[in-house]
């Protein structure tokens, strides 16, 4: 057992990486993922020892790309995160996962090891430029001796530590005593990093113009407070964050794609919250010369919006209006819906939309759904009836940038900061690909409680439903877009010893479903990927 020692030398890595982790820890960073590396030792150090005085959690991830994304899934389910890695090609993994945080407004912290600055443009091992490696978006604090860390609470903070050798501190940290009492009483920074909501000067919005409330991703229930105030038709992406109660509509985007819709045609007013990615009747409404648009600005980097807008301020309030206009688009809403459901239950085999459906109707209250991207959150946008208000039902996705990258370790993140309840995910077979390394944890690991619905249609679908997929390029379509695979997903969770269930029917989905084996578990479910571009067209053409 190494002796423990109160203070590390002055001047010593040792001293300033402890520097970093006692002031992350005083902000509110309770959870810690570590890449392996020996450049970053004594911050890997200096976090273990913080764990083990019980003040933080510790994670472990070989894969730099998926530990950015674990970060990012605890962080967005407001426990935040700090990541880090060792010098290199190691800190360019990080990538993806802190351009969704700024994308996003995520507080990740990104804490990279780096040889010392008198090192740099020599030839010295695994060197390179670390400072603003993450781009403009990303402002880099460049740390070569102890002093104030300035962090961010609206988007990611990258840390770049110079520590020279010795790499070794002289003994174990033992933490301030002062530090240990302040956490155990929970002061100083929060544990939890909320979207607070403050006090803000909102804007009352007369009634009269023919308005609906757009709810894109993380707009929060003020959306949806919003409608209701006012009696406006709720149109509230999956993971808005307002997809409950009786405003939000559940095929909003099938009435807006009908080109001879009378009522989306006769919108004159645009209330948009947060940040719409889903689909394109939304971005053309949003973007008619003759609509007005009211915007809340969302959070994250280039919050300023891509269509024209006439009012922008941190809120809005409205008096109740006509009910008439709500009425209308419920009516429509009902109708559409009924069809929709009519011709996905007419299909003889399993189809995506039914898998989406079974998955929402499986999310309880309390429940966490990670969604991924590309149709899987498009069929749940489709699919998934608004539920209750005030049933705490959460629904995460990475629309920062709809990138398919790290969905599983995004997954495991947010259901390891949401213990009291069961998490579900639902992704493409693709996406889980692309993650499949997030399943790579070691047998020390805080395990999280997560299904994993991966729907497998061997290959990448949305790309039918796009131009790509007009059969004029069917030649090429399947090299290029469909991408088939014909990878073996039972034999690729075996290699981790992740359950796995492969189910082909409704009735087994729902039966796996109802019967969760309450740890890390993936469900396949097996989808044909050829039907997708005529099921959509079908589905695009209903009326109400
Ligand atoms: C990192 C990243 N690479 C590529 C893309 C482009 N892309 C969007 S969806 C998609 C295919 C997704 O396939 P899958 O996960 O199987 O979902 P499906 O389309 O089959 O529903 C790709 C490659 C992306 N959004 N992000
Ligand atoms: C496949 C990629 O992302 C595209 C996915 C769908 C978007 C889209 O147009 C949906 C159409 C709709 O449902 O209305 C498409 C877009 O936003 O234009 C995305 O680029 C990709 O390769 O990025
Ligand atoms: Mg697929």
């Amino acid at each position: 057992m190494t002796p423990a020692s109160p203070a590390s030398p002055a001047g010593s890595s040792a001293e300033l990486a402890r520097d970093v982790v006692r002031q992350l820890v005083e902000a509110g960073v309770r959870q810690f993922v570590v890449a392996p590396g020996s450049r970053n030792a004594p911050l890997s150090f200096a976090v273990f020892d913080a764990a083990e005085a019980g003040l933080v959690d510790l994670h472990t991830r070989v894969d730099e790309r998926s530990a950015g994304f674990l970060a990012l899934g605890l962080t967005r389910n407001h426990a935040r995160a700090a990541v880090l890695c060792t010098s290199g090609t190691a800190v360019a993994n990080l990538h993806p996962a802190v351009l969704e945080a700024a994308h996003a407004g995520l507080p990740l912290v990104v804490l990279t090891a780096d040889r010392p600055a008198r090192l740099r443009g020599t030839g010295a091992n695994q060197t390179t430029d670390q400072v603003g490696v993450f781009g403009r978006l990303v402002d880099t604090v460049d740390l070569a001796a102890p002093g104030p860390l300035p962090l961010s609470d609206d988007g990611p903070s990258h840390l770049n530590v110079q520590l020279d050798e010795p790499l070794l501190p002289d003994g174990r940290w033992v933490l301030p005593e002062r530090l240990v009492r302040s956490i155990e009483r929970n002061e100083g920074g929060s544990a939890r990093i909320g979207a607070a909501d403050r006090s803000i000067e909102r804007l009352p919005l007369a009634p009269g113009p023919r308005t609906v409330v757009v709810a894109g991703d993380d707009a929060g229930p003020a959306a949806r407070r919003l409608a209701e105030a006012a009696r406006w038709p709720l149109l509230a992406e999956p993971s808005s964050g307002s997809r409950t109660g009786d405003h939000a509509l559940r095929c909003y985007r099938l009435l807006l794609g009908d080109p001879d819709n009378e009522l989306a045609a006769a919108v004159e007013r645009v209330v948009v919250l947060g940040r719409p990615t889903l689909s394109r009747p939304v971005t053309r409404l949003l973007g008619r010369a003759d609509v007005e648009v009211c915007s809340v600005p969302p959070r994250g980097v280039w919050a300023e919006r891509p269509f024209a807008v006439t009012t922008s301020a941190p809120g809005f309030t409205a008096e109740a209006d006509d009910p008439a206009w709500l009425d209308a688009w419920r009516e429509a809403d009902r109708a559409v819906a009924r069809r929709l459901d009519a011709l996905v239950a007419a299909e003889p085999g399993l189809t995506p939309y039914e898998v989406a459906g079974a998955v929402a109707r499986a999310v309880g209250p309390g429940m966490q759904l990670v969604v991924g991207a590309s149709n899987p959150v498009r069929d749940l946008d489709l699919m998934h009836r608004p539920t209750p208000v005030g049933e705490r039902r959460k629904i995460v996705a990475n629309r920062g940038l709809a990138g398919i990258d790290g969905t599983v370790s995004t997954a495991i993140g947010a259901a390891l900061a949401r213990p009291d309840h069961p998490t579900i995910a639902l992704l493409g077979d693709v996406t889980f690909l692309h993650d499949s390394n997030g399943l790579v944890l070691g047998p020390r690991e805080p395990r999280p409680d997560l299904t994993l619905v991966v729907v497998n249609d061997d290959g990448g679908s949305i790309f039918h439903t796009l131009e790509q997929g007009h059969p004029a390029h069917s030649d090429r379509f399947e090299a290029l877009f469909g991408t088939p695979h014909g990878v073996d997903l039972a034999s690729l969770c075996a290699a981790t010893r992740t359950p796995h269930l492969r189910v082909e029917s409704l009735a087994a989905l729902e039966q796996a479903l109802a019967n969760p084996n309450g740890a890390l578990e993936v469900v396949e479910a097996v989808v044909p990927r050829a039907l997708r571009r005529g099921h959509d067209l079908a589905i695009r053409s209903l009326r109400p």
